[in-house]
């Protein structure tokens, strides 16, 4: 019989896991799976059960829960020869990853999905040591993003990091970045790099609309120092899809990134705090089969 592990986050989003639990094992024993439920309690509990699904070859892994959840699961796959199907049942605050797989967010249509013969071979990126899903930030406006409180992404969605955004932006924080990519080197003084593996970014789904889960790149954006004027555009190119051609942004694409700097510069890694600089970012191409709609 085919065994399925459903990763379960109870505090995730507005704490609505545990009501939806049902259906999924229903669902799921449906499809003739065998199930067994894991509550998370504490941070890297996903991980460490993702870890177990792995070893005893579980067929599949079902995250109830938000990025952070889902974050936490794909670690477990590290360095795992076998690797069960990934389903989403996006139950947080801003859920990137669904919205990047167009899994709805609507957590019952979500839960539905979970039926679906498709399956999609999507990037992992690599960051350090760890996996990341979706996004690398680093710079000062990373860190008032790991800044953003659950109540305002709860109330505001992508805007309650536009919020903290554009206040540190006006405080014109800066760090000086040395970023190595395969084009070349970028030097200069800037509050924020973002590295996206999908085009869903904050809530922000148009923030890099040329960024496929499978293409095996990591898409960077550098944000150069704004002026007042140049981060309302900016803001505005945001939520239009033009960010990578506002004057002071560079956009590149590469497959191997290292950030420095001479300064102590935070991180944000799938919306959590992450290591301090020096990163060494990569990409493991389709490395990850994730059960996404039906077509149509
Ligand atoms: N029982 C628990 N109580 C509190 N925190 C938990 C519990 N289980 C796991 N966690 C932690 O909660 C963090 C956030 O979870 P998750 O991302 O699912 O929800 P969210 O923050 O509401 O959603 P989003 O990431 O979309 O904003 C996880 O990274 C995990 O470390």
């Amino acid at each position: 019989m085919p065994q399925a592990m459903v990763i379960l986050n109870p505090s995730s989003g507005k704490e609505e896991a545990l009501n939806h639990l049902q259906r999924v094992e229903e669902l799921l024993q449906e499809q003739g799976y065998e199930v067994s439920v894991k509550e998370t309690a504490k941070e890297l509990d996903a991980t460490h059960f993702c870890i177990d699904a792995c070893r005893n070859k579980y067929d599949l892994v079902v995250t109830i829960g938000g990025d952070g959840t889902l974050h936490e699961t794909i670690n477990g796959f590290t360095d795992q020869n076998h690797r069960p199907k990934l389903g989403i049942v996006p139950l947080g605050t801003v859920n990137d990853y669904a919205r990047a797989l167009n899994i709805p967010l609507d957590a019952l249509e979500a839960i539905e999905t979970l039926r679906s013969k498709r399956v999609k071979a999507v990037d992992m990126g690599r960051v350090n040591g760890e996996r990341f899903a979706n996004v690398v930030a680093a710079g000062s406006l990373a860190e008032s993003l790991s800044a953003v409180t659950s109540e305002d992404k709860s109330r505001l969605g992508a805007f309650a990091y536009l919020k903290e955004g554009i206040k540190d932006l006006m405080n014109h924080s800066t760090h000086p970045l040395i970023i190595r990519h395969d084009g070349g080197t970028w030097e200069g003084d800037s509050p924020l790099l973002l590295v996206t593996l999908t085009n869903s970014v904050g809530g922000f789904e148009k923030l890099a609309p040329d960024a496929e889960v499978d293409d095996g790149l990591l898409h960077c954006f550098v944000i150069r120092d704004l002026s007042i004027f140049h981060t309302v555009t900016a803001g505005l190119s945001l939520l239009l899809g033009h960010l990578k051609n506002h004057k002071d942004v560079d956009y590149f694409i590469s497959r191997k990134v290292t950030v420095n700097s001479p300064d102590p510069v935070k991180t944000n890694v799938d919306g959590e705090e992450g290591p301090m600089l020096p990163l060494e970012l990569g990409i493991l191409p389709r490395y990850l089969q994730v059960i996404i709609p039906e077509e149509g």
